[in-house]
């Protein structure tokens, strides 16, 4: 099967609330201002009209500042936002690795959380009854398995999240710039993981910051600015066309 990631004009607009600047002296203006003064509706742009196509091979880095929408972009590349405009057609299953620790109930167990994040990944019930011991283990959680996730510290919870997120293989794999806030021990087991992750994906993209390691990860990049995709090309030319525009466009002028 060919497997192959599509991006059709997608653009995507949010909603954002502005809200005069307001004085509270007395509990009375406050009440006022909450009442007469409600906050203004406005639709804000985060992505214009991005399209490209990606397929067998392409490992693609999502490059731009920060708030350049490529976490934004990720999301509806996984299905998770829908865009106002255009179309993302995706030929393969897909994993995103994108917020670890994502949809879990602080009130369910350990193992009632991996059904819950299994499910939700698309797995079926009989792959992640085989998936739970494996996913215990690399996460070092074999023993607080009947535990309530709330008691679990947030290294604990992220390692339980990123043990089954990375337990599957599959074709395409969406991964944002991972910060890990688990151990020493921890982190190396995880890039190691990782790391065969993306040689057995068919496409990856991954957004980052570490020019070093979109370097040694990529063949493509995309750059983005303000929601707008400036430039798509193998992975030196992105990184050297991004390196400019940081030199010809200050930051602020690139705020959405
Ligand atoms: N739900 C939302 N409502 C309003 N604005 C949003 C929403 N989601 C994203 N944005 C805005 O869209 C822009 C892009 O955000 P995004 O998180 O995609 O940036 P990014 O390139 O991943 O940044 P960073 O490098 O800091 O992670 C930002 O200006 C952000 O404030």
């Amino acid at each position: 099967m060919n497997v192959s990631l599509i991006a059709r004009g997608v653009s995507l607009e949010v909603p954002i609330y502005l809200q005069n600047e307001r004085s509270a002296k007395t509990w009375f203006a406050t009440l006022l201002n909450a009442a007469f003064d409600p906050p203004r509706r406005e639709t804000r742009t985060v992505l214009s009209d991005i399209g490209f196509e990606a397929h067998d091979g392409d490992r693609i880095a999502l490059i731009g500042r920060n708030g350049a929408g490529k976490s934004t972009l990720l999301r509806v590349l996984n299905g998770a936002f829908t865009p106002t405009r255009g179309a993302v057609e995706v030929n393969g299953s897909c994993q995103a690795l994108l917020n670890v620790s994502l949809g879990f109930n602080a009130e369910a167990t350990v193992r009632e959380n991996i059904f819950l994040r299994g499910t939700a990944i698309g797995l079926r019930s009989s792959q992640i009854r085989h998936l739970i011991e494996p996913v215990v283990e690399f996460a070092g959680l074999t023993e607080k398995i009947g535990h309530r996730l709330k008691t679990l510290s947030a290294g604990q919870r992220m390692r339980l999240g990123f043990a089954i997120s990375t337990s599957v293989q599959h074709d395409i794999m969406l991964m944002d710039e991972w910060i890990g806030t688990g151990d020493t021990e921890f982190i190396a087991k995880a890039k190691e993981r990782l790391a065969g992750r993306v040689d057995g994906s068919r496409i990856v993209v991954l957004a980052s910051h570490n020019a070093g390691l979109l370097n040694s990860v990529c063949n493509k990049g995309i750059v983005l600015e303000r929601g707008r995709m400036i430039f798509y090309g193998g992975i030196k030319e992105a990184l050297a066309s991004y390196r400019d525009l940081i030199k010809s466009v200050p930051a602020e002028a690139a705020v959405l």
